[in-house]
């Protein structure tokens, strides 16, 4: 994704970095809404569950050579499955399983080859230079991967018409200080907001616009919003939380430096380094029978005693503990089973697990990449950015050519989001590939050359993601936030949508995998039951039925204190 549009704010028209106070403010905030919540929280469980293990006794037999009944179970080995397995493994539980669908780890950090260079189909961009240290970028840096620090400084000179023919840099420039006045109102009213007096009402990015009394509507308007908004959170304004997206955390903490890994080894390369940390390899290979590759969990029993995961493959794993660390699109979908339900609609006391997982969005944030036989597009300084403007708000909005990372590549690709990446990934490679030609030819005149290859990522329609990342929406509560984490008995969830401060990037799936939630896991796992503290949470888990969340009202821990 992004961390492009911040990228571009602050190299374009430079840093109004509040760090310190909006950093607190947000702390803050959460504090003061979790002081004192208590919440009790039951379900049943299944009837048939004992009459299944019989059944599947022998099935949990075949597989022991594997895997005998390890303690915890891990689902999915994307960022934060890893994590979670070397959080559980660092702290002696060595006794684990990691069942991955994917033939590879990695998940969402996914490269390709594509016109003979290394392509990343997911997360691309990685953040430093800020007040606190980055740890992906740290391991990019040690591995020595290739980053390239992004280019937006010349946007206002790189937007095309919908007819063809550049807009004059005046009138961008003109456009580019509204928005960027606009987003310093957003990022304004939102501190306001979560200020002490306030009840924390959430607003959408859109109605902070209207207040501003700017709302984007001509293509130029909506393409330079485009790209300050659906660029980073991949669903409009009018679908986002101004409260919980803006300020990004990220960007603060992090640094306001977006740099593009455009590396052979791929940015899979980084969980990689970490999954070696504690897995048995040669090499480049993991060799470790704790991890299982093309293992698609589809079911899920549980009860006070432990877990049993079923796949698709008709392998039984039994275990006290699950961490299911897939996407919330996945968790939206049918893929898994969980038996019994998940606390939900059906009992209208318990229905808080599965609202929380389906009120989620899971956003679409798509890259196409594009090969040609010779390059027909302006490159040098500030070119490596162009956009599209159209009346219809995305379409094929964002254009980026590969030729500092990969000169002579001829490899352009351009994103989409949302509904449009919907639309577009519903289509036959070759209806989408003439759709962005005739953009192209709009662009660039009749005489380009046709590409001599398309790579188009369907994350949406593939069962194990059904989507990119997560984006918060708005009427989503903070509380709500926190059930969508919370554990269910012996099920815990990961994933970068648990993970609120940095939601939707890498990092966030990084600090997943080592939170709170996981640590509770750990401590449950290895005995010290039923008392767990870490972060700014206190987990009292009394019994498998009953549990509350107290928060501790004086202690400001600092998130990325966490997990080092
Ligand atoms: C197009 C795109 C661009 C992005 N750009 C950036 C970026 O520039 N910078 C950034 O920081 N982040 C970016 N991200 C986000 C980042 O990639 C994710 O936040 C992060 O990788 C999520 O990791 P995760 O472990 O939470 O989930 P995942 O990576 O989804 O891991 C979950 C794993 O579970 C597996 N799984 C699913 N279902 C099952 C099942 N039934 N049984 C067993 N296994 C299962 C999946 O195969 C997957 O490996 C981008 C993502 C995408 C898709």
């Amino acid at each position: 994704m992004l961390l492009a549009k911040h990228g571009a704010f602050y190299h374009a028209y430079g840093p109004e970095c509040d760090t310190i106070d909006s950093h607190r403010g947000r702390t803050k905030r959460e504090d003061d809404y979790k002081i004192g919540e208590r919440r009790t929280q039951s379900w049943s469980w299944g009837a048939d569950f004992d009459h299944r293990i019989k059944v599947e006794s022998s099935v949990v037999g075949a597989m022991a050579s594997a895997s005998s009944s390890p303690r915890v179970i891990i689902i999915g080995a994307g960022m934060s499955g890893i994590l979670a397995a070397k959080t559980l493994h660092d702290s002696g539980i060595q006794d684990i399983l990691i069942l991955e669908a994917n033939s590879k780890i990695g998940g969402r950090i996914h490269r390709a080859q594509f016109g003979g260079h290394t392509v990343e189909l997911g997360a691309n961009w990685v953040i430093g230079g800020g007040p606190r240290s980055n740890r992906l970028y740290e391991i990019a840096n040690k591995l020595k991967l290739k980053t390239y620090l992004s280019d937006f400084g010349n946007i206002s000179a790189n937007i095309y018409k919908q007819e063809g023919g550049l807009y004059p840099k005046r009138i961008v420039s003109a456009a580019l200080e509204v928005a960027e006045a606009r987003d310093q109102f957003c990022s304004n009213f939102s501190t306001r907001l979560s200020s002490p007096g306030h009840n924390h009402d959430d607003v959408s990015i859109l109605v902070s616009q209207r207040l501003f009394k700017q709302v984007p509507t001509t293509p130029l308007e909506m393409v330079i919003d485009y790209f300050y908004n659906d660029y980073e959170d991949a669903e409009p304004p009018r679908v986002t939380s101004l409260l919980n997206t803006i300020p990004r955390y990220e960007f603060l903490d992090f640094g306001d430096q977006t740099y593009f890994l455009a590396d052979s080894r791929g940015f899979e390369s980084i969980v990689l380094y970490i999954a070696k940390q504690f897995l048995s390899h040669k090499h480049e290979a993991i060799r470790d029978q704790r991890l299982k590759l093309n293992k698609v969990v589809r079911e899920i029993n549980y009860s006070k005693t432990g877990v049993r995961v079923k796949t698709e493959d008709g392998y039984m794993y039994q275990a006290k503990y699950v961490i299911v660390s897939v996407s919330v699109g996945v968790l939206q979908s049918d893929l898994i089973v969980f038996k019994p339900h998940l606390p939900d609609l059906l009992n209208v006391k318990q229905q808080w697990k599965t609202l929380a997982i389906y009120d989620f969005d899971m956003a679409v944030y798509t890259k196409i990449f594009l090969k040609f036989p010779s390059k027909f597009w302006p490159s040098g300084p500030g070119t490596q950015f162009f956009l599209y403007a159209h009346e219809k708000r995305g379409y094929y909005p964002i254009w980026q050519h590969l030729e500092t990372e990969m000169p002579g590549s001829n490899i352009l690709f351009v994103t989409v989001t949302d509904e449009e990446a919907k639309r577009i990934e519903q289509q036959p490679d070759i209806k989408i590939q003439e759709e962005i030609m005739d953009v192209l030819k709009k662009m660039f005149g009749n005489n380009i050359p046709q590409p001599e290859d398309i790579l188009i990522p369907r994350w949406w329609s593939n069962r194990f993601f059904k989507g990119s990342f997560s984006n918060w929406p708005i009427g989503y509560s903070q509380r709500r936030h926190m059930q969508l984490k919370e554990p269910v008995g012996p099920i815990y969830f990961s994933g970068e949508h648990t993970y609120s401060r940095y939601l939707g990037y890498a990092d966030a799936a990084y600090f997943a995998g080592g939170n709170s939630d996981v640590m509770d896991c750990q401590i449950r796992a290895s005995g010290d039951y039923p008392l767990s503290e870490f972060g700014i949470l206190t987990y009292c888990l009394f019994c498998t039925n009953e549990y509350y969340i107290e928060f501790h009202p004086l202690k400001q821990c600092e998130v990325n204190d966490e997990f080092q």
